[in-house]
């Protein structure tokens, strides 16, 4: 399983101070979607260029013009991008059609999806195969988790590459640990900690040792 930090309400300069601390750690960084209103592609400019050995997300919610913008995350070094998977089947498509052009992957990201049982299939339709099991952090502040989703993603995706997010941190990780995700995306777990370091070098050796091995 891999470890990606969510890099989301921080400054461009302390997250790049933040990522050379935590770079052992984690394997994909997220410049998650607050940092990108903030500061641009500029932020995966400077991580893809100051971190070259480490996958970057580019968390850019997309929901209209897809091709153009996935492009533009490509474009300024991102591994990966995301659309929200309850926009228009149109806009999907236009990001997978970049993603292939570019050689990279889009991770389809569930955030509000209320019928996950006929929403994957088609989306996997499509040709999706990334999907970032997703909850917010407003739905967060009222108690809601990823858990279940997560569940009912795996039971339904024939063989997608899963993330997850959502409010998981080092009192919460070990219930993920083991429902078949791929990846597992920390934020607020990390970032707001008393100690940033030490809770991703933590939360690394659980995630690390977890058997699922990312694809
Ligand atoms: O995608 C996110 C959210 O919508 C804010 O942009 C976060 O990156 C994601 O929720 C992970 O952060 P935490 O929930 O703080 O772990």
């Amino acid at each position: 399983m891999k470890m990606q930090l969510a890099l989301d309400d921080i400054s461009l300069a302390d997250a790049l101070v933040l990522g050379q601390k935590v770079r052992d750690y984690v394997d994909i960084f997220e410049i998650g979607s607050p940092l990108i209103i903030e500061a641009g592609m500029d932020a995966v400019r400077e991580f893809k260029q100051k971190f070259p050995d480490k996958e970057i997300l580019a968390d850019t919610k997309i929901v209209d013009a897809g091709e153009y913008e996935a492009d533009l995350a490509f474009n300024a070094g991102a591994d990966y991008c995301t659309v929200i998977g309850i926009t228009d089947d149109l806009t999907i498509k236009e990001c997978l059609k970049a993603a292939v052009q570019n050689e990279k992957h889009v991770f389809v990201d569930t955030i509000n999806i209320q019928a996950i049982d006929t929403r994957i299939p088609e989306l996997e339709e499509l040709g999706v195969d990334h999907f970032s099991v997703h909850v917010g952090v407003d739905q967060q502040s009222v108690g809601k988790t990823p858990l279940e989703t997560l569940s009912e993603v795996r039971k339904v995706s024939k063989n997608a590459v899963i993330s997850v997010a959502g409010g998981i941190n080092l009192s919460t990780v070990h219930e993920y640990l083991s429902l078949g995700a791929d990846i597992l995306i920390v934020g607020g777990g990390i970032n707001h900690a008393q100690d940033p370091v030490a809770a991703a070098k933590e939360l690394a050796a659980k995630v690390h040792h977890s058997k699922i091995e990312a694809s």
